[in-house]
């Protein structure tokens, strides 16, 4: 559960008065998610999330998030859109936070992934690399080598009280990155962090996607890498070439992947583990009392980085032709 911060009835019923929305019916805080402070806020015009954005969510980043969605939504992706209060704004403060209203996405994240969701998130993930090729806001990538090495620096000290040798394991894959990480690869507007719990389905077919906080301009190669850390290993730790194949088979139906971003998947996945692995040891070891939220898990990513580290190439991936697209 992400609550960090508490809403009072008064200081919510006067900031929804703001909103053409009706009066408020009900507020729940939403027993998901570790980053921002969400409630489903019902009011007498339906349902709407109301986030405030808490630590890692920087306030000047909020108008490319805004403008990503309010972009994405244009181009017929589904995903929730801000709304405006009567003034016409959609970025306000609640309880001193910088908080919004966002449209109610129907769906629910599916808890049993399957082949066929890997498989329809390959080729909404590649709609979306397409959707943002005329996107013209930036943001660099907070948590690219540079904000991984500052993450690591603030949590070497006390690594190995989450797993002994970690603080080592940390330090020898930075540098190995660091001297492997691609030089160039095409670029756009990633969503970062789409994991199952920001991709909602209705029965078997994918509805939309949410949680755009960390989307960022980077490789969109290193989305597909996140994607297959966080669909296509399972909870015994063993990797799903199958979902592997069909999330890339069905990417590249829509959005045709070079040999470059092939080459480099292995260093992406990598990567894309060691930033996960990071985040969660940092959140482990500095956890907010009182905050109404469940760390995840900083080992699972430990043990997906050293499956990549045994990977050569992209064959011991099992990923043939037919995911890749060479010939
Ligand atoms: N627009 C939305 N429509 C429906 N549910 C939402 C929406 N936004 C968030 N949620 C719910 O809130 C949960 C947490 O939201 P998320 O954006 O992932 O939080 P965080 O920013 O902390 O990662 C989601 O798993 C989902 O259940
Ligand atoms: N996906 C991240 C955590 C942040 O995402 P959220 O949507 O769960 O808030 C992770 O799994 O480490």
């Amino acid at each position: 559960m992400a609550v960090y911060t508490e809403v009072t009835d008064e200081e919510l019923s006067a900031f929804i008065a703001q909103y053409d929305l009706g009066a408020v019916l009900s507020c729940k805080g939403i027993a998901e998610g570790v980053e921002n402070s969400n409630f489903l806020v019902v009011t007498e015009r339906g349902p709407y999330i109301l986030t405030l954005y808490e630590k890692r969510t920087r306030k000047e980043d909020l108008p490319f998030f805004l403008g990503l969605m309010e972009h994405l939504a244009e181009k017929g992706i589904a995903c929730p859109l801000p709304v405006a209060g009567r003034d016409g704004v959609a970025l306000r403060e609640l309880s001193g936070r910088p908080a919004v209203i966002v449209t109610f996405l129907a769906g629910m994240w599916p808890r049993r992934i399957s082949p066929q969701h890997c498989a329809q998130l390959g080729e909404a993930l590649a709609r979306l690399h397409l959707a943002v090729g005329d996107f013209r806001m930036e943001r660099p990538n907070a948590l690219a080598l540079n904000g991984w090495k500052d993450l690591f620096a603030k949590s070497a000290e006390r690594a190995d009280e989450v797993a002994v040798g970690l603080r080592t394991t940390l330090a020898d894959e930075l540098a190995a990155l660091e001297a492997n990480w691609p030089a160039d690869l095409p670029a756009g507007v990633i969503h970062a962090d789409l994991f199952p719990d920001n991709v909602f389905f209705r029965g078997d077919s994918l509805s939309g996607l949410i949680d755009f906080y960390f989307a960022c301009n980077d490789f969109l190669a290193y989305d597909i890498a996140i994607c297959i850390n966080a669909w296509c290993f399972e909870i015994d730790g063993s990797f799903n070439a199958t979902k592997a194949r069909l999330l890339l088979a069905n990417y590249r139906k829509v959005r045709p992947l070079s040999r470059a971003e092939l080459d480099a998947l292995p260093w992406l996945c990598r990567g894309s583990a060691v930033r996960f692995l990071l985040t969660r040891l940092y959140d482990w070891l500095n956890h907010p009392p009182g905050a109404f939220v469940r760390p995840k898990d900083p080992l699972e990513y430990l043990r997906k980085l050293r499956f990549h580290q045994s990977v050569r190439g992209l064959g011991d991936y099992f990923l043939d032709d037919s995911a890749t697209g060479e010939a």
